[in-house]
């Protein structure tokens, strides 16, 4: 398996990240998919009332390479997956799986999905998702086909009505009017971003001068 404990030698490696013999029993895995650009408290609460409401085993966390409905220019793969670390290591049911980094390109969740089932077929995946994105799900590459791959679950996000377009099991999180977009504009414009991301992506940032322009 590739977890974060070997994040620093990853951005640049094109080695296919192996999983661990343990992930042969079969477990209810949670998938979280985003930029994180940078993470933030809403994405690790989201992760957390998925995980215990759902009973899952684990939630990964997967940063996206280029994700397919964004033009934002990106932080480094490297930062991102760092502050992802960083932000989940004191969890023990948390994993940061870089196989989309890996992949390199545009990361279509359907080729991520593609890859876990043939590697291991034995787990249920959960696809966990904000409002925003459960809205505009029906666009996604080969949605359909997804649908049938894992269980959607959406989490509500304050500002986004749901209307789910597919069957979608919903989990009751609090609503956290937040986004990495809030705390990019917050660094440049010196304001606080103390208690929105854990201490360590705060102290990450400020010691790596990120999104200060
Ligand atoms: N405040 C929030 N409440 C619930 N879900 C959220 C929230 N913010 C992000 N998410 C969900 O987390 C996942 C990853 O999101 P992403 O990394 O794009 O963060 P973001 O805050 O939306 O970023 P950006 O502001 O850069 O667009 C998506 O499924 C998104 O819907
Ligand atoms: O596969 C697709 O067509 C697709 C379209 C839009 C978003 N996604 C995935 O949704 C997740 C959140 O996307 P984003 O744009 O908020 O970073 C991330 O894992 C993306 O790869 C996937």
């Amino acid at each position: 398996m590739t977890n974060s404990k070997c994040v620093e030698k990853i951005p640049t490696a094109k080695a296919e990240p192996q999983f661990e013999q343990s992930e042969n029993k079969g477990k209810q895995i949670g998938i979280m998919g985003g930029t994180f650009n940078p993470v933030h408290i809403a994405h690790l609460v989201a992760a957390e009332q998925a995980l215990t409401k759902l009973h899952l085993d684990e939630v990964w966390f997967i940063p996206d390479n280029i994700p397919p409905h964004k033009n934002a220019p990106l932080t480094s793969a490297k930062d991102r997956a760092t502050m992802l670390d960083l932000a989940t290591r004191d969890n023990p049911h948390f994993r940061v799986k870089l196989l989309e980094l890996f992949r390199g390109g545009v990361s279509y969740t359907i080729d991520t999905l593609r890859y876990l089932k043939e590697k291991a077929p034995q787990n249920n995946y959960y696809l966990i998702m904000g409002s925003d994105q459960v809205n505009s799900f029906h666009t996604w590459k080969e949605a359909p086909e997804l649908a049938k791959m894992a269980t959607l679950v959406g989490i509500r996000r304050p500002g986004y009505p749901q209307d789910p377009q597919y069957p979608m099991i919903w989990v009751d999180a609090p609503d956290i009017r937040l986004s990495s977009t809030a705390i990019r504009r917050s660094v440049a414009t010196g304001t606080s971003i103390r208690y929105l991301v854990p201490e360590p992506v705060r102290l990450y940032i400020e010691e790596k001068g990120l999104y200060l322009d």
